[in-house]
């Protein structure tokens, strides 16, 4: 496998009970980039955001056939441990969904249960270097102990994402992480982003195609369980291979 392919899904595909959500997806995510999933509602974006890391795991009566390989190790495996997989992909949600304890504590409590720091200095320097990379430490330097929904909406977000970077991971998993925020908190995400991606392998669904072209590197394009067409995205965009790709991105449908 090329050294710069940090996920590879291999014949990939995807049922709810006897629905087949996902069909046979080929697709890799190159590290230290953006990848934008995009396609109409219910095209199986967040089902396949969340194959990822073994979110789909919790949903009774679901199967996965193929394989989605992190490194050379095969997710699926029965011997992986999805506590330490989900600790190397991390993921952002659409809503922002801090815990209702404090600013510090939404971003120490998971390190604090792994044992990735201990408590007293070395977890107060993994809490300020988190929110420092989610570009919210100005703003919480002086109110770390207060409760953190207090924060504002586009705060709130960037708090999640400075937890999910509290856990060092190598992938953040994004599922339309800025569908509830107004334009400028939005814009404050995706410049974090942009930033972010010198560390970390993003993949990020969104129903934003202005939000995809702005962002990400490359674009996977999904219609009805089908992986369309994936590329650069500046090429998706302006010369898509195929007829539904530029159907989709034309506002013809969806
Ligand atoms: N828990 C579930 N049980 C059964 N079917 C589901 C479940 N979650 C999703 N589906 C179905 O799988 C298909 C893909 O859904 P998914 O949420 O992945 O699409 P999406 O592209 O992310 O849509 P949206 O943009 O609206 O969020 C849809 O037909 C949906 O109804």
């Amino acid at each position: 496998m090329s050294a710069d392919v940090m996920i590879k899904v291999e014949k990939m595909s995807f049922y709810y009970g006897d629905f087949k959500a996902l069909n046979d997806i080929n697709l890799d995510f190159l590290k230290n980039h953006v990848t934008a999933l995009i396609g109409p509602s219910g095209c199986g974006k967040s089902t396949f955001l969340r194959c990822l890391n073994r979110m789909n795991d919790l949903i009774p009566d679901t199967k996965i056939d193929g394989r989605i390989l992190f490194g050379d190790v095969d997710i699926y495996d029965p011997k992986i441990d999805v506590v330490e997989l989900r600790k190397r992909i991390g993921m952002v949600f659409q809503k922002p969904n801090p815990f209702p304890k404090s600013i510090y504590e939404n971003v120490a409590y998971a390190p604090k249960i792994h044992g990735i720091a201990n408590k007293g200095p070395q977890m107060d320097d993994l809490v300020e270097e988190s929110l420092r990379k989610a570009g919210l430490w100005d703003e919480v330097k002086d109110r770390l102990t207060e409760v953190a929904t207090n924060l504002s909406g586009g705060q709130q977000q960037r708090l999640c994402i400075a937890r999910a970077i509290a856990m060092q991971p190598d992938i953040l998993l994004m599922d339309e992480p800025a569908s509830a925020l107004d334009p400028i908190a939005t814009q404050k995400i995706e410049d974090l982003i942009f930033e972010l991606k010198e560390r970390y392998t993003i993949i990020i669904v969104t129903h934003s195609m202005q939000q995809a072209a702005r962002v990400s590197d490359y674009t996977a394009f999904f219609y009805m369980g089908d992986l369309i067409e994936v590329g650069d995205t500046q090429e998706i965009f302006t010369q898509p291979a195929k007829k539904q790709t530029e159907d989709y991105i034309t506002g013809r449908f969806g």
